[in-house]
């Protein structure tokens, strides 16, 4: 069949979980997160505001995230929605597809489920941003226990050797079946009842929930923290306290987003000081004794560079 009809690939959350690894996905986020903020003539990577509709009468949305990076020589756009009611159904909240189009023709090379790439390469950012900014590396905590929690307790034990884990979930079964999973592949985390106590002296924070109201207050930590903010819906910014948003230095992956999806910071007088990419490439520099956020949104290249990645993995292996 030549590649003009050949139909696109198509692989499963199962099979790209097969394709993907720490060691290689870590750096190809790093150099993404790096150069989207890069200023150059033509841009290396274009991805424009993504659309997020909220569905009618329903608690859900739909983002669309196109995306294109130079570097990688990649095209792709994500569809994902957000529907945090689904636990209740037992469910998964967040369901994407990937599709991967040849740059030169515009032909879909392949079609990818996208829970695993969300979950992969939100984690890989936060490592790529906990690299950068974290003083300490004795405790770790996470707040919440879905399938971000998971995916940062594995991306952030791969870059970092922490003497201890803990997680604290709303409802405390969610935590004590997180940490058994690990239990069961010989990693110990330890279940916190309050989220205070996961929190007390802890050098590297996430926060990966849907939580409205804060459940991480700046009376509760130490300075010099290093803290991913990943949840909490679209359009508000609620799991951290006002204290510790304006007490704290603000980096995100990427400017334009933030400054649709963030704007409700204004109304704290809390800004964003800039990108990940830019403590990356040097050019801000933040002070140790600073508690520190990485405020993570997102981006659509975040999907273009994994996808890319994944369908070269799957070429050499097939
Ligand atoms: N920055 C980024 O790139 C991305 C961000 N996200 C965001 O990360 C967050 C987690 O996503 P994901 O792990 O996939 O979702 P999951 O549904 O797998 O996990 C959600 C977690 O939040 C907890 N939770 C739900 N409601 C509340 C509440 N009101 N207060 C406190 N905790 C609550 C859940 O507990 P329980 O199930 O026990 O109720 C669970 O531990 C979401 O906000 C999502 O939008 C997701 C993907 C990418
Ligand atoms: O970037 C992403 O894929 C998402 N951010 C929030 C929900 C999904």
């Amino acid at each position: 069949m030549s590649s003009s009809t050949a139909s696109p690939l198509y692989l499963t959350d199962e099979d790209v979980k097969k394709l993907l690894q720490w060691d290689t996905l870590i750096p190809v986020i790093e150099r993404a997160l790096k150069t989207v903020s890069q200023t150059v003539e033509t841009p290396l990577v274009v991805q424009p505001p993504r659309t997020i509709m909220p569905v009618p009468d329903k608690n859900g949305v739909l983002l669309t995230m196109p995306g294109f990076s130079k570097n990688d020589d990649a095209l792709a756009c994500k569809l994902v929605t957000s529907f945090p009611d689904n636990a209740q159904k037992g469910m998964a909240s967040i369901f994407g597809t990937v599709l991967l189009f040849d740059t030169n023709t515009g032909k879909v090379q392949a079609i990818m489920e996208a829970n695993e790439i969300t979950a992969w390469r939100t984690a890989a950012a936060s490592a790529v941003a906990t690299k950068y900014l974290h003083k300490g590396s004795d405790i770790l905590a996470i707040l919440g226990s879905g399938v971000q929690a998971r995916s940062h307790i594995n991306a952030l034990t791969h870059l970092l050797k922490f003497k201890e884990i803990r997680v604290w979930n709303h409802n405390q079964q969610g935590a004590e079946k997180l940490a058994a999973e690990f239990h069961e592949l010989g990693k110990c985390i330890s279940v916190c009842y309050s989220a205070d106590d996961a929190v007390k002296n802890a050098d590297v924070i996430v926060t990966a929930t849907y939580a409205s109201s804060p459940i991480l207050k700046r009376k509760w930590i130490k300075n010099g923290v290093h803290i991913n903010a990943v949840g909490a819906g679209i359009n508000h910014h609620s799991e951290l306290d006002k204290e510790l948003y304006q007490a704290a230095s603000i980096y995100t992956d990427t400017m334009p987003a933030a400054q649709i999806e963030l704007k409700g910071l204004a109304d704290i007088e809390v800004s964003v000081l800039g990108e990940i990419g830019e403590i990356i490439q040097g050019t801000k520099h933040v002070p140790r004794e600073n508690i520190t956020v990485f405020h993570s949104l997102g981006m659509a290249v975040e999907d273009v560079v994994t996808a890319k990645l994944i369908y070269e993995q799957y070429k050499m292996k097939n």
